[in-house]
């Protein structure tokens, strides 16, 4: 069996969660909040600013120069195409370019991108791409679930679902399912238990940002 498919396997009662959680649901439906639409597109862009850094830290680690390239071209789609879908969305909400990039991360985007860079910074590229492997592959396997769905054609979610779902996302997403595959040839069963905590937890946290989202949920406590 290949690793990503033992990883698949694991994380399935997860996934199959995710896919029946309101959030995700209700953009399926077109009939999410679009209040709570807007607060996740907030804490996504910012969650992206830290999330492209992975692909950055993934070209530092690489150790040919084709996966190096690879990931520089992974931090360009994601800067200028992925979070131009954010920008455009924002614009729609009367949020200004300033405003996206200096929204205060809440709680679970705090917390999920650390255990990100936390891992990308401190482990090996195995570990960095374990980390990011679930982001990928959950946005394509929601994006293409959503795509048959009347969110497809609604005013708003339509471009998210669109994004998501589209051949090039599905390739990134499949080149990164295939490097995770490469890089875990060959590892002992502790590294690959390894490999296997961080994509549970990052998969964790992956339900957790939609669960975020659609309580809208800040810091319960202020300054
Ligand atoms: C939280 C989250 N996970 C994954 C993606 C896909 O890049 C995204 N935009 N946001």
């Amino acid at each position: 069996m290949r690793f990503s498919e033992r990883l698949y396997e694991k994380v399935k009662p997860i996934w199959k969660q995710t896919h029946e959680y309101p959030f995700v649901k209700g953009m399926g439906e077109g009939t999410l909040e679009q209040e709570k639409f807007r607060f996740y597109m907030v804490q996504d862009y910012v969650y992206l600013i830290d999330y492209a850094k992975l692909f950055a830290l993934g070209a530092v680690k690489a150790t040919d120069v084709q996966t190096m390239g690879k990931f520089a071209a992974l931090l360009h789609s994601t800067i200028n195409e992925e979070m131009e879908l954010h920008r455009q969305y924002a614009k729609r909400f009367l949020i200004t370019p300033e405003e996206l990039e200096t929204a205060e991360p809440a709680p679970t985007t705090l917390a999920y991108t650390h255990y990100m860079l936390h891992v990308s910074q401190n482990g090996t590229l195995a570990e960095l791409v374990a980390a990011l492997l679930p982001c990928m592959w959950s946005y394509w396997e929601i994006g293409k679930e959503l795509s048959t769905q009347p969110g497809a054609a609604h005013e708003l979610y339509s471009e998210w679902i669109h994004m998501y779902s589209s051949a090039e996302f599905g390739e990134l997403a499949t080149w990164c399912i295939d490097l995770m595959d490469q890089l875990a040839e060959g590892k002992s069963e502790a590294e690959l238990n390894k490999l296997e905590e961080i994509f549970i937890n990052t998969t964790r946290f992956e339900y957790l940002f939609w669960d975020m989202a659609y309580e809208k949920a800040m810091w319960p406590v202020h300054v």
